[in-house]
């Protein structure tokens, strides 16, 4: 069983990468951490970075995980490859590139882009955030499949993953620690990421982005409405190269493992999504094919 203790990051290529950098810090309200002539580093919280521009095509190169040290990532290895999974061990200067001290590379059984990594850097100085979103921390990623229940029998096979709950066979919600989710899968035509959630401090911040975004003429996606999973108020956003951005406030914790049973919500109820019945939908960021080749 591999042992996923975070998220880390998103990966994703830019074909405009001036203008994926001052979004994510302009308007989505990220730290900038580093830039270098073809590449940007942006962060949330005291992890090193949480997303990472690459300049290229636009799509999504990888999502990351941490594992606990090298032995995790070498028994990773080895019970991916066990179950057919092909796995490729990354370089050091991909290592020095991801702000990690080693990772490894695979794809899920749709050619989602996954890393495990180990020992992701963490900055200890204050955040310098783009401007006063509220942001609290990097809350989760969701990936695209097409076969979301396929999806949920590899993830809680070989990883710690639990499903928290279900909405019918459009999406499950996986928690890996107490928050009710940091990985979900939503059901697409190919891979692709979904989503990345960023945690904000209050109700009042997730109304207060609304109206920002609204004023610079951002497409809103979807809500402001709650989730009846998380019970969280949530807002989905596009930003530039196809990246969907979403702020959320109170997502629920999971305290007591051995109570919590996962709820099936039926996705045709007008209120499975959103608790406010509002109407949305999420498009996702294709993944890049680069045969595990690294970027
Ligand atoms: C529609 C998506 C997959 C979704 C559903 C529920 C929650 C939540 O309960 O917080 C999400 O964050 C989602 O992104
Ligand atoms: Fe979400």
């Amino acid at each position: 069983m591999i042992h996923l203790q975070d998220i880390a990051y998103v990966r994703s290529g830019a074909a405009d990468l001036a203008t994926a950098v001052g979004f994510a810090v302009d308007v989505v309200g990220l730290e900038l951490v580093e830039r270098t002539g073809d590449r940007a580093w942006l962060r949330a919280d005291e992890r090193h970075h949480c997303l990472a521009f690459v300049e290229g095509r636009s799509g999504v190169l990888s999502t990351g995980f941490t594992v606990s040290d090298e032995n995790a990532l070498a028994d990773a290895e080895r019970t991916l490859e066990a179950a057919g999974v092909k796995v490729v061990r990354g370089s050091a200067a991909g290592a020095r590139e991801r702000h990690v001290r080693d990772y490894l590379a695979f794809e899920d059984p749709f050619g989602n882009v996954v890393e495990l990594v180990t020992d992701q850097v963490r900055l200890p100085r204050p955040l310098a955030f783009g401007r006063p979103a509220g942001i609290t921390e990097f809350g989760h990623l969701c990936l695209d499949a097409p076969d979301v229940r396929a999806a949920y029998r590899f993830w809680s096979s070989l990883f710690n993953t639990r499903v928290s709950d279900w909405i019918g066979d459009r999406a499950c919600l996986l928690r890996i620690d107490p928050v009710h989710h940091k990985l979900a899968v939503f059901k697409g035509d190919r891979p692709g990421l979904c989503h990345m959630n960023f945690q904000v401090a209050s109700l009042d911040d997730v109304m207060r982005n609304w109206r920002f975004l609204e004023e610079r003429g951002v497409e809103i996606e979807f809500g402001p409405g709650r989730h009846p999973q998380s019970t969280a108020v949530f807002l989905y956003f596009k930003g530039p190269e196809g990246l969907t951005y979403e702020y959320s406030y109170g997502v629920r914790r999971i305290t007591d493992e051995q109570a919590w049973r996962p709820r099936y919500f039926d996705p045709d109820e007008p209120d499975a999504i959103d608790m406010w019945r509002g109407k949305g939908s999420i498009s996702s960021q294709p993944q890049l094919s680069t045969g595990l080749v690294e970027r």
